[in-house]
């Protein structure tokens, strides 16, 4: 079961995957008062730098800084002492224990999400890299690394987030991309997709959302229509 704490305008994250901030901020300016959550990623991070992720935590947005840190631990937790400095809400670090750890102690005031499995991976690509074990079993491997680190929350795809709340329960938030509405034919390179309604019955607290609404030729009525799904879909 998703968390209930949570306001319906913040459960819907903007993924900012665009070239400028100058694009960047018209998409914050035309969803004012609709949605509060933006995720800047690795282009829009390398285009605006801290400062942008300032000027949107000062304008009153929340931020998840998506930067997927994976290195040796001392390494990720230099990083995430600079992250700490700026008022992000969610960051993300690969599921990995000592990793996970040094990233929770270095930054106290963001709330380190876990990446169990990418959705753009299914099983054959995790075959091609080795694993042996069924995805699910490795999103929940990780998902409990992540819980035994002390991190706010995982990003999981909506196929398994079922499965993380029946094994953990509620003590991490489930973050969800890989989310196309029913009327998106486009999934583009995600392999593991649901609509945000599955998202929400299967447990997911938030969705994060990047093409279908960038690419739409109403984006607007698009992220309507995708809070309405997620109105309906909450109990
Ligand atoms: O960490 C993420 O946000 C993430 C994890 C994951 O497993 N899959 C995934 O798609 N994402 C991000 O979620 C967004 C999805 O974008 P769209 O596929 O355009 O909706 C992108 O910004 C991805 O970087």
């Amino acid at each position: 079961m998703y968390r209930k704490d949570i306001p319906l305008e913040e459960r819907l994250i903007l993924a900012l995957d665009v070239p400028s901030v100058d694009e960047a901020r018209s998409w914050v300016r035309s969803l004012d008062g609709i949605v509060r959550f933006y995720k800047v990623g690795l282009q829009l991070f390398l285009a605006g730098h801290f400062s942008f992720v300032d000027e949107l935590v000062e304008s009153g947005k929340k931020v998840f800084l998506d930067l997927k840190l994976f290195d040796i631990p001392n390494t990720v937790a230099k990083a995430m002492e600079q992250i700490n400095l700026h008022g992000v809400t969610f960051t993300t670090v690969h599921a990995e224990s000592a990793i996970l750890k040094a990233a929770v102690e270095a930054a106290p005031k963001v709330g380190i999400l876990a990446v169990t499995v990418l959705t753009s991976m299914d099983q054959e690509d995790l075959k091609a890299i080795g694993a042996g074990a069924s995805l699910e079993d490795i999103v929940i491997a990780r998902a409990s690394l992540a819980a035994r680190a002390g991190c706010f929350g995982v990003v999981a795809s909506g196929k398994e987030a079922h499965a993380i709340r029946r094994t953990l329960g509620d003590s991490l938030v489930i973050v969800t991309p890989g989310v196309r509405p029913a009327s998106s034919s486009d999934r583009g390179d995600q392999k593991r997709v649901v609509t945000p309604e599955e998202a929400v019955k299967n447990g997911a607290d938030y969705i994060v959302v990047g093409r279908p609404v960038l690419r739409a030729r109403d984006p607007l009525g698009m992220v309507e229509k995708i809070m309405e799904e997620l109105k309906q879909s909450l109990d």
